[in-house]
């Protein structure tokens, strides 16, 4: 069974997410192909890391009107990635018709729904016109995820244990915002460290720099997992 580490590409081009991926163990992690680097390499990246053994994590979020979206996550399930997702806040309409939508792809990737960016603290929900917390936010996106059929959502670590109270068991947590102790926050705001991550519920964890800057990345791979109690 692989980890539940999920390693973030966040490159400017395929040659040096190549590099990076060629230093990590595929029965280890999985990895995640994100905006920048899908924009900068085009779908050939997806094929490349799956040559090499990963299964992709296409973080594309998409977000955009129900029949752009659905079409949009059905060319990613043609690519064969593994996890693909889509902004909670494009609304019940939009998340069913994905939803629908990608039971008619041979290849069904898991489909989740990304609530309120780990990068955002309580003023920056605010500033988008939502007066709850994130918290609050979080889980009501959350249950139109669940009602939708999705299988499940992208939160910060810190919402792990309310949503673990309030939605089945088998509805999938995906958790950025990952920061060893005494690793540098960068954008991030909700955060915390991979083993209080898994110890509230989380069943997969995305980490991106704290891996990808590192002098050894697999050192650093194996060092979360070993923290996780994962080998
Ligand atoms: O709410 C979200 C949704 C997605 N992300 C993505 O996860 C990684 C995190 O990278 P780090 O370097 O570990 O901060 C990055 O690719 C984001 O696009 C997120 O951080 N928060």
């Amino acid at each position: 069974m692989l980890s539940p580490l999920i390693v973030a590409l966040d490159f400017s081009g395929p040659e040096d997410a190549l590099v990076l991926v060629r230093k990590l163990d595929a029965t280890k992690c999985r990895v995640k192909v994100g905006k920048e680097l899908f924009t900068a390499s085009g779908p050939g990246i997806v094929e490349a890391l799956q040559k090499l053994g990963f299964e992709v994590f296409l973080d594309l979020k998409f977000h955009d009107i129900p029949n752009t979206t659905a079409q949009a996550c059905l060319a990613a399930a043609r690519l064969g990635v593994w996890m693909v997702n889509v902004h909670a806040s494009g609304g019940p309409l939009m998340l069913e018709v994905v939803r629908a939508k990608l039971e008619q792809a041979q290849h069904r990737p898991l489909l989740i729904g990304v609530t309120v960016l780990t990068s955002m603290d309580r003023e920056q929900l605010t500033a988008t016109g939502v007066m709850d917390s994130p918290q609050m936010q979080v889980l009501r996106l959350a249950k139109l995820v669940q009602q939708a059929g999705l299988d499940g959502v992208v939160a910060s670590p810190q919402e792990l244990l309310a949503l673990r109270a309030e939605l089945p068991k088998d509805f999938k947590l995906v958790t950025p915002g990952i920061r060893p102790a005494g690793a540098a926050t960068d954008d991030q705001q909700r955060i915390s460290t991979p083993a209080d991550a898994i110890r509230r519920g989380a069943n997969y964890l995305v980490i991106g720099r704290p891996i990808t800057r590192a002098a050894d990345p697999q050192r650093a791979v194996e060092s979360i997992l070993a923290e996780i109690g994962t080998t």
